[in-house]
């Protein structure tokens, strides 16, 4: 790999990461997150193909959820797209932050896929924080196949980087924004964006 060509940091904490810290108001385990914004891939209602992935917080600053492989998610016949696998991943992973009350985006994802996944399996996902280093989130994911106990199909470690709401202002397509930060539901006005209400 030329230098250009390295990725921009490892996926195992550095020496000097601390231990993530579960904000005070994050919801309470057991808790339904529910969608952050109508509009997203992962999680929203107003995406017919959508994963309309579940999320709930769990101990600590870890996420379950569950995703329900669909038609419209299919690669090879009968089988999940190993990329819309990986989304659910990254949907899982980016819902973390907000037990952190972090604003921040994917950065770095890797991916193990171990299993096929057929259409109509219910994925079970577990995500949790290992670590944080100044801006640099550290999390791993595996996602099981029927049960939350079930056999492991996929496997994640990402970095997240922290960035200020401006990141979605500035680069979002204007219509997008304007329309999200003109919703009058204070908290999905500030959830489009992860940002603490
Ligand atoms: C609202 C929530 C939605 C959740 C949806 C699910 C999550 C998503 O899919 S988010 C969408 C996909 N991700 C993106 O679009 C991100 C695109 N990338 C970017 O915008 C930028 O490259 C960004 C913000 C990641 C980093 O840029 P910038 O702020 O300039 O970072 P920079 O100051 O260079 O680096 C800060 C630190 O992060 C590290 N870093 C930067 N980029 C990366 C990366 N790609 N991978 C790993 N580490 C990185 C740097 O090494 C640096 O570490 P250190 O402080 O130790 O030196």
């Amino acid at each position: 790999m030329s230098g250009t060509d390295q990725p921009r940091t490892r996926l195992t904490p550095p020496e000097g990461a601390t231990p993530p810290v579960r904000h005070p108001d994050a919801p309470a385990p057991g808790e339904l997150l529910g969608a952050h914004y109508d509009g997203c891939f992962g999680c929203g209602t107003g995406q017919p193909h959508g994963l309309h992935l579940e999320a709930r917080a769990g101990d600590g600053v870890s996420i379950t959820a569950e995703f329900t492989v669909k038609a419209a998610h299919q690669g090879a016949p009968g089988l999940a797209h190993g990329g819309v696998l990986a989304t659910a991943l990254d949907e899982t992973l980016g819902s973390l932050n907000w037990l952190l009350r972090v604003i921040a985006v994917t950065g770095r994802l890797e991916t193990d896929f171990l299993a096929p996944v057929p259409l109509g399996t219910v994925l079970h996902i577990e995500a949790r924080v290992t670590a944080v280093h100044g801006r640099k989130i550290y999390s791993t994911a595996v996602g099981r196949i029927g049960a939350p106990d079930g056999p492991v199909a996929v496997r994640a470690q990402a970095v997240f980087v922290e960035v200020k709401v401006d990141h979605f202002i500035d680069n979002g397509r204007t219509e997008e924004i304007q329309a999200a930060m003109a919703d009058p539901d204070q908290v999905k006005r500030a959830r489009a964006f992860e940002v603490n209400p």
